[in-house]
């Protein structure tokens, strides 16, 4: 059960509190008390022509093993010519822009209530000792259609509603295209993966805002977790830094490419690639002057589909790793803000 919720972010920041305890990492465990804004290097991880890898050409084939290298080594990529144009992105953040401008009072029509996902606000409090995230977001099922809770979606600024619609329906494409794409880059069949997600697969979008923070040495914009997904499409801020990733046991900055989708594998494409692409351990940070912007969609089965690692992939050398899951989110959540990998759970 969830415990009474906070104010968000931006309501602490306009009531001058300054940053709580709660925000606070100590000596929790959290890189054993080494300051959160340390410099850190910048991954190198390249980028992939989503159309390249849909050629059957030799170009496409070599770019397929790029993919597959860049997925082995890291489980994150950036996606460039996927299809939607520029122009188009930049509206989506100039309405999560305006969104997060609005008077506090408009936002809070969308307000997510007690014990559920969807809506603006804070994260999901579960524990007393649960440390918060210096982040507010807007979370929404987008598809199918008739999953959306259309009163969450906000009416002002104008157009949002539309545009979230229009910029849904076409990641559907970015998505069926990646997941072929992962699929012939592990020489497995076009369509195994989106099969064993079906036709009911849920996408959710998730804005966020991370305000400029006075403890960026201290205070975390997204604690460290990887993703129930299969896998999620990001669009991170254009103009400021803080997404990092963990590759054995060091942080690393994801680098910034202007409208590119940096797509992470979630731990759904984990268990179905039998590990082969791991689902990345990330984070955000704060930064002292300067606000964040995201935009995240989630692609995740229905609850109800069973995951297991796709025939195939499994072989005497390969020996199956993941059980069969299902309800992933039942747990996942109580894992996350406990700092713990869900994906754990599902290890054989
Ligand atoms: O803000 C970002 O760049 C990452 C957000 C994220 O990891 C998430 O929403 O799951
Ligand atoms: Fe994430």
């Amino acid at each position: 059960m969830e415990k009474p919720m906070f104010k968000t972010v931006q309501e602490v920041i306009a009531a001058g509190e300054g940053v709580s305890e709660r925000y606070l990492h100590t000596t929790n465990g959290n890189d054993k008390g080494q300051p959160l804004d340390i410099l850190v290097p910048e991954m190198d991880i390249t980028a992939v022509d989503l159309n390249l890898l849909l050629s059957s050409s030799d170009d496409g084939r070599e770019e397929l093993s790029k993919l597959y290298s860049v997925l082995s080594k890291w489980g994150v990529v950036q996606v460039i010519n996927h299809g939607i144009a520029e122009d188009f992105l930049d509206e989506i953040f100039e309405l999560t822009k305006q969104f997060f401008a609005l008077p506090a009072k408009e936002k809070q029509k969308y307000a997510r209530e007690i014990n559920t996902l969807q809506g603006y606000g804070s994260d999901m409090i579960l524990s007393d000792n649960q440390v918060l995230d210096w982040i507010d977001r807007l979370y929404l099922t987008t598809y199918p259609e008739d999953q959306r809770k259309l009163k969450l979606w906000p009416e002002t600024p104008l157009g949002f509603r539309e545009t979230l619609h229009e910029f849904t329906m076409k990641q559907q494409l970015v998505i069926k295209n990646f997941f072929k794409a992962m699929a012939r880059s592990l020489e497995l069949e076009d369509n195994c993966f989106i099969e064993m997600c079906g036709e009911k697969s849920v996408t959710e979008t998730r804005f966020n805002v991370y305000p400029p923070c006075p403890r960026p040495d201290k205070v975390i914009g997204s604690k460290p977790h990887s993703d129930g997904s299969a896998f999620t499409l990001l669009l991170p801020d254009k103009n400021v830094e803080g997404l990092q990733f963990l590759k054995d046991g060091k942080w690393y900055k994801a680098p910034i490419v202007p409208y590119a989708f940096l797509i992470n594998i979630g731990d759904m494409m984990e268990i179905m690639s039998n590990g082969i692409y791991k689902s990345p351990v990330h984070r955000v940070v704060t930064n002292r002057e300067k606000a964040r912007i995201s935009v995240a969609t989630f692609y995740a089965p229905h609850e109800d589909k069973e995951i297991q690692p796709v025939d195939g992939i499994v072989s005497e050398t390969r020996p199956r790793m993941y059980k069969t899951i299902k309800k992933y989110v039942d747990f996942y959540f109580d894992y996350y803000h406990q700092g713990r990998r869900p994906i754990e759970a599902a290890y054989i």
